[in-house]
């Protein structure tokens, strides 16, 4: 609903464009609260019954209410589309809540959004089940993704980030409980490491340990230093590290098993042991070898990563996996590794086998939405899971000094664990605000 602010937004910035037509282009929220919403708004509600029969979304009516129509109202009868049951007008586009009628599902609705899109002249229309029986259509006055503005109100709580804004006007939430391994890929310069960035940004202020896998030297992780529990940038450091991690898994186990429950969000809070999410960047790099003695390390790194994946949920340990490609090249245990991270991102890629390797097994239907996402759109991605639903989303620009900022906010936060205190990152208490880091991960090899 257009508030105060927007108001205020509104007014200030076409008095200082000069119009509408500017504003058009260059201000569409402005725009379409002025005048794209009123303008939608009436053309659906009269054209509602019309555009639904013509798009074959209305059912005959029931013997009883035909019987009614016919001999009391005595008037025509009509077939019945779908009861609206809520229309609200948001600053991006138009929310409208539909009760189905026995014999319309959803999937009918959204085999005719594109009809709908075109009958009501929006950017898009996207239908979502949100109980059994009611579906909300949720209308895009224009093209959000263009300039990302986040919904107000879309914050991190739980184990839940708003990481990325869909097509739909709607926050993309990275959600550990419901999908806890995920896996983002995407070409160079896709957006990979802004969208990691959005996500410490949000995990920063939880109630978390992070831990982070940088094999490129820590660029990127370093920056993340002051809210790590642990960092490491060596294949032989990572796998000392994901040893460590499980035997941390194991003894969550055996704290399940002496209180009798399968889950750890089960075991009074008292005893919960903090959740802990580890971010891998460039996964390839853990897979790789270079001679014969690399062999045993990468055995070492793989078989923990499965382990992690397959079992790691029930006791609060997430993995957050990136990388450019991550396909069967990689070599033994890769496709199985990546079969347990059910929580898709596919950013720009450079061919279409990258984006079935992300998508063909949870979401097919996205494989093409990915491989057409252009390069200078960077931070698009395709986010799908294992339910098979899937979103086109981008994420908000973050710089690296921002994610940098909100780590040294909330570095208050680090978790006490014991586990994993010798790869904690060392972070010189006079190291810089913005700027190249100072940070060094500790040498941990044995
Ligand atoms: N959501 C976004 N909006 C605008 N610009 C973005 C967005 N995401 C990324 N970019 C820009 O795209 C460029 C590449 O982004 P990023 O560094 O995240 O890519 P990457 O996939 O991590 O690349 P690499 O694999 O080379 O590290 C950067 O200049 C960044 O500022």
């Amino acid at each position: 609903m257009t508030d105060v602010s927007m108001v205020l937004e509104t007014t200030g910035v076409l008095a200082g464009a000069g119009g509408l037509g500017y504003a058009k282009v260059r201000a569409p929220r402005v725009y379409w609260s002025l005048v794209g919403l009123p303008v939608t708004w009436g053309r659906f509600t009269f054209t509602y019954r019309s555009t639904m029969d013509v798009c074959g979304l209305t059912v005959q009516p029931s013997r009883m209410r035909a019987f009614l129509a016919r001999n009391v109202a005595r008037r025509e009868v009509l077939p019945v589309p779908p009861k609206v049951r809520r229309v609200r007008g948001t600053s991006t586009g138009l929310r409208v809540t539909l009760r189905l009628p026995a014999g319309l599902e959803p999937a009918d609705l959204m085999a005719a959004s594109e009809r709908l899109r075109h009958a009501w002249g929006v950017h898009s229309v996207t239908i979502a089940e949100t109980k059994p029986g009611y579906v909300e259509l949720r209308m895009t006055g224009y093209d959000v993704l263009r300039q990302v503005r986040m919904p107000r109100g879309a914050r991190s709580e739980g184990l839940a980030v708003p990481v990325a804004l869909r097509e739909d006007g709607t926050a993309f939430v990275r959600d550990y409980r419901q999908v806890p391994m995920a896996l983002t890929l995407g070409a160079n310069s896709s957006g990979k490491s802004v969208y990691q960035r959005n996500l410490i940004k949000g995990l920063a202020r939880l109630p978390v340990a992070l831990v982070g896998i940088d094999c490129k030297r820590g660029v990127e992780h370093s920056a993340y230093a002051p809210r790590l529990s642990a960092l490491v940038t060596t294949p032989d450091d990572s796998a000392a590290l994901l040893d460590v991690l499980v035997g941390e898994m194991e003894s969550r186990f055996d704290l399940l098993s002496a209180h009798g429950v399968s889950d750890m969000w089960d075991l009074p809070e008292r005893l919960r042991p903090v959740p802990v999410v580890v971010l891998v960047d460039e996964v390839a790099e853990l897979f790789l070898i270079s001679s014969k003695k690399d062999e045993e390390r990468r055995e070492r790194i793989v078989t923990a990563l499965i382990r992690l994946a397959q079992m790691a949920r029930a006791v609060g340990i997430y993995l957050e996996v990136c990388g450019q490609r991550f396909g069967s090249e990689l070599g033994k245990g890769a496709t199985m590794l990546r079969a347990q991270l059910t929580g898709r991102v596919v950013h720009r890629v450079n061919d279409k086998q990258t984006a079935e390797m992300g998508l063909a097994d949870v979401a097919p239907d996205a494989v093409a939405a990915a491989s057409l996402i252009p390069a200078e759109r960077p931070g698009t991605a395709v986010a799908a899971d294992s339910s098979g639903g899937w979103a086109k989303i981008r994420t908000p620009h973050t710089s690296r000094d921002e994610a940098k900022a909100a780590c040294r906010e909330f570095a208050h936060l680090v978790p006490d664990l014991p586990a994993l205190d010798r790869f904690r990152p060392h972070v010189p208490a006079d190291a810089p605000e913005t700027g190249p880091s100072l940070v060094k991960p500790r040498p941990v090899t044995e």
